[in-house]
């Protein structure tokens, strides 16, 4: 069973610590979050693993093996796929085309890239998008465009920043749903979100970043309970006592109530938001977490 380890990584970009000696692991068949708020190191994480960003300190394992200096591209081919908070697509290939390049990488294994495209196509529901060009659909179609490019090579540690920023909530249901599926065909799913009732639905296991320190992991019951993140949560002054855990639903209301309400979720088509042919990710960028 897949099971990634990053082990006491640290990056210091000059004089600003992005991740401080933060250990985190993820397993088959689970998803495991890496929560937040803005600028707590999640995203320099996710590139520490995927080998865009040199640690400055720290190990990271896939399956035992060392992969820490191992380049981006060979980390592919050990299987492991990522999506991006600022959307990669190509603007100018259509849907099913850019999804066909990812599945040609994976010619070695024997699988066929048509069969593949088209299977990821149905099974991800962008049959009425296949032949529209990428810059041209909307903000949540191009983040599945993104997720069924990443399943294209058959990863077995699926990492995904911010995925369901732009989705209607219908849409993030189904997408829910997805991520549970593809933990269980064995999967290990790691996914970098602000959409907090997503992530307290579909999530095994969490990890809280805070200013670059790794300051709680546990079950999604256990994050929320823990004084800690609730502190993080909700700032120095107004951080309760440390109690009896409370239970996980009641928690969600109380928080909103304290900090200013999410930004709405992205309405489908008319959430498209493109800046120099860019797609853009459509992602919260206030500094509130739930
Ligand atoms: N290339 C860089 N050079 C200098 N500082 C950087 C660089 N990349 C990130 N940082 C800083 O490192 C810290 C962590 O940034 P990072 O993007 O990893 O946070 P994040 O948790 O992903 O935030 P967000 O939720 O806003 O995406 C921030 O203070 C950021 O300004």
């Amino acid at each position: 069973m897949t099971r990634l380890e990053v082990q006491d990584v640290t990056v210091r970009f000059g004089g600003v610590t992005a991740v401080n000696e933060a250990t985190i692991t993820a397993d088959g068949g689970q998803v495991t979050a890496l929560i937040g708020p803005n600028g707590a190191g999640k995203t320099t994480l996710f590139n520490v693993i995927t080998g865009l960003q040199k640690p400055t300190a720290g190990r990271v394992f896939l399956n035992g093996n060392d992969i820490t200096h191992t380049p981006t591209h060979r980390r592919a081919r050990h299987g492991i796929a990522r999506t991006f908070q600022r959307l990669e697509a190509f603007g100018s290939l259509t849907v099913e085309e850019n999804i066909r390049v990812a599945a040609d990488a994976i010619r070695s294994k024997n699988a066929k890239p048509a069969r593949v495209t088209r299977e990821l196509i149905g099974r991800i529901g962008l049959e009425r998008y296949a032949g529209t060009r990428a810059d041209a659909v909307p903000t949540g179609v191009a983040r599945l465009v993104e997720l069924a490019r990443a399943l294209a090579i058959d990863p077995a540690l699926l990492l995904l920043d911010e995925p369901s920023s732009g989705l209607s909530e219908a849409e993030t249901e189904t997408f829910g749903d997805l991520l549970r599926d593809l933990a269980a065909q064995g999967r290990a799913v790691l996914i970098v979100e602000h959409d907090m009732p997503l992530i307290m639905r579909v999530s095994d296991r969490i990890h809280v970043l805070d200013r670059g320190i790794l300051i709680a992991t546990g079950t999604p019951a256990e994050v929320q309970a823990d004084p800690l993140v609730r502190k993080a949560y909700l700032g120095e002054d107004e951080a309760p006592e440390a109690g009896p855990a409370p239970d996980a639903t009641l928690v969600m209301p109380a928080v909103d109530e304290e900090l200013p309400p999410p930004l709405p979720k992205g309405g489908g088509p008319e959430s498209v938001e493109r800046e120099n042919g860019v797609l853009e990710s459509g992602g919260p960028e206030s500094g509130s977490w739930f």
